[in-house]
This record gives C-alpha cells, structure tokens and sequence, in this order.
C-alpha cells in the first residue's frame, strides 16, 4: 500500500528505530501495547490497523531531532541518542524502557599510562558521540585551563571504534559498553563512565499536534504496563500467620501485600509483585522464615 500525507492525516506519528540493537524490543512493546500493523517489504511509514496511529521506521539518532522539531508525535530511542543530538531541552523522556541499558564510557589500551579522563586531556579521543565527548572533555579541558592546540581532540568515527587505539588514531575513545566483551577483545579498559543509558519514549517539549495528547497518554500507560509486567513477576505462598509481619517485610508489594486467610488455622496466603531479578533471593529468604508452597507467576500485562 503507497503512503501519502492524506493517509497520514489525522494519525499520531510514532517513531520507531528502523535496525540496531533497539529494534526488535521495540517490536515486541509494539505488541505488548496492543499496536497492530503490517510493514509492507522496505516501507518505512505503515498505519496501525487498529489505531489511529502511523509507525515511522527511522535510524535511532534521526529520532530525537525529529520528535524534538514537532514533526513526529512519539518516538523510541536511547537516551545517549538524545544527548548526542542535543535534543534534551526539546524532546521529554515521558518512560524508561528497562532495555538497551548500556554505558558510555572513556577506555584507553591496558596498556596505557592513563588512569583517569583528566589524564587523557588534551590527548586524541575518537568515538562516535562527538558532541557528548566534545561536552565531557570540554569541561575538564576548562578545569585544567587547557587552550588552543592544548585542548583535548575529539574526532568521529561511524563506527568500529574500538579499533582506534590499536590502529594508532587515538590515546582513548569513548564508546558504549554493556557485556564489556567489545572492550576487552580490543584490549581496552574504562577508565570512567560519561553517562549511563537505556531505551526511552520520547515526546516532543512543544507538541505541534496536541489533539494527538490523550493517544500519547493512553499509549504511553500501555507501555508502562508492558515494561512493568516484564519487570516483575507475581509471587504467591504460605505463611505461618506469626511470621506474617516478617514476611510482608520481604514481599511488600508495590502498595501492599495481598493476605488472605486460609483454611487451616494460623496460616495465611501473601501474595505480591516482586522484581523479577529479586525472585530468587525473596524466595530464598522467604523460605528462611518457613513460608512454604512458594509460586511464582510470570506476568503477561499489568496496569500499576
Ligand atoms: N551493546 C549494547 N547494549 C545495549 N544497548 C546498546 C548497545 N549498543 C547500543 N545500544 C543502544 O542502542 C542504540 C542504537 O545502537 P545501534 O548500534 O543499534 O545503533 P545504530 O548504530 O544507529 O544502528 P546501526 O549500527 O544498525 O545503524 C544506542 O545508542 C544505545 O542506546
Ligand atoms: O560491551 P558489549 O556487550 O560488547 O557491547 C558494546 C558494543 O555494542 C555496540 O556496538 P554494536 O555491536 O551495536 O555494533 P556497532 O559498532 O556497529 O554499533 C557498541 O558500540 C560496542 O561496540
């Protein structure tokens, strides 16, 4: 189906990254939202078919400047993106995304004399976020008075920059790094972090289109539900009523434990959210106070 503007009329335009690490999470909060579509074959503007929304299937870094210009209504990407476009005063990080959680980093060879980013000041850094590293080094250069030729130089790469060092172009770079394995292939180490990131949903600060706002809201509390039900995990048990307080200090909930009285005298049955990354260690304390017939359920969606 060939896109045109009149089909775009009346639609909330929503950003999606085209490719990359962030795209295919993005697909599945798209179905976690309830967000029916069909891209035809290399078409980057498509229509929900049960909303009146147009999904925009852009490159991570044009996100920010377009949501940022009023020309796209919502959009998804990393922090780090908005930073690097310069784009924090004009777009609004309305969710968290809980993935693509990373962190930009200044790495120098293991091997280097430098121990701190102070250290490499006024050496050669390479990196693909030249603004952010242009940011961060400019202010230490001005701490330490460093001027002209002194001062630290920021060159761009697209890509590969771990490279940098070991090819003789830079004494540092600063790159992202999650696992860290990119890093320690190429013999590098981080000697300290410029910024931590994760995927966000963004709007714009000034939205031309505020008739679209309650779509964005609506949509907005879909996807929180759907990060939360992917954040945590519902646990249900048996408790001896006496240890009841003990264990809803384990398992507080989110704004409080469920308890229900069970046949059997003296025991109730608590149940509550936890965070999923927690499970194990609540149900190992849990079990340390004698509760017993420990369940967890995974959750498909919620609304908290
Ligand atoms: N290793 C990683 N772990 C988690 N998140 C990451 C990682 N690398 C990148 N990201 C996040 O994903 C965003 C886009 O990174 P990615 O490398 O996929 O983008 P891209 O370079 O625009 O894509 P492509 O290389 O396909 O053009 C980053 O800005 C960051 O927010
Ligand atoms: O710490 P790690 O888990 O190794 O991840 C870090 C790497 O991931 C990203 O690159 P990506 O693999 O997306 O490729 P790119 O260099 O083409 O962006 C980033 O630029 C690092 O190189």
């Amino acid at each position: 189906m060939a896109m045109n503007a009149e089909s775009l009329e009346g639609r909330m335009l929503f950003a999606i990254p085209k490719k990359g690490r962030l795209h295919e999470k993005c697909l599945s909060i798209l179905a976690g939202a309830d967000i029916q579509f069909r891209r035809p074959n290399r078409l980057d503007v498509c229509v929900a078919l049960n909303h009146p929304i147009a999904l925009v299937f852009l490159p991570a870094s044009d996100i920010p400047s377009f949501v940022g210009k009023g020309n796209i209504d919502l959009g998804i990407t990393g922090h780090d993106v908005v930073l690097e476009g310069a784009m924090e005063d004009f777009v609004t990080e309305i969710l968290r995304l809980n993935f693509g959680k990373c962190s930009l980093q200044v790495q120098v060879p293991e091997s280097s004399p430098c121990k701190t980013s102070t250290d490499l000041a006024g050496k050669r850094v390479v990196t693909s976020f030249e603004v952010v590293a242009a940011r961060y080094f400019g202010e230490i250069d001005d701490k330490l008075g460093l001027k002209g030729e002194q001062r630290t130089k920021i060159e761009y790469v697209g890509g590969s920059v771990e490279a940098a060092c070991s090819l003789g172009l830079a004494d540092g770079i600063i790159d992202l790094v999650e696992s860290g394995d990119t890093m320690r292939a190429a013999g590098l180490h981080a000697i300290s972090t410029v910024l931590e990131t994760e995927a966000v949903l963004i709007k714009s600060t000034k939205p031309k289109n505020p008739q679209f706002d309650p779509i964005i809201e609506m949509i907005t509390k879909r996807i929180a539900g759907v990060i939360a039900a992917s954040k945590y995990v519902y646990i249900q048990y048996n408790v001896e009523r006496t240890h009841m307080e003990a264990a809803t200090r384990i398992t507080p909930g989110r704004r409080a434990a469920t308890i229900s009285p069970l046949e059997q005298d003296n025991w109730v049955a608590v149940s509550a959210m936890v965070e999923k990354k927690k499970a194990a260690q609540i149900m190992d304390d849990l079990g340390r106070i004698g509760a017993e017939d420990l369940i967890i359920f995974n959750l498909d969606n919620c609304r908290v």
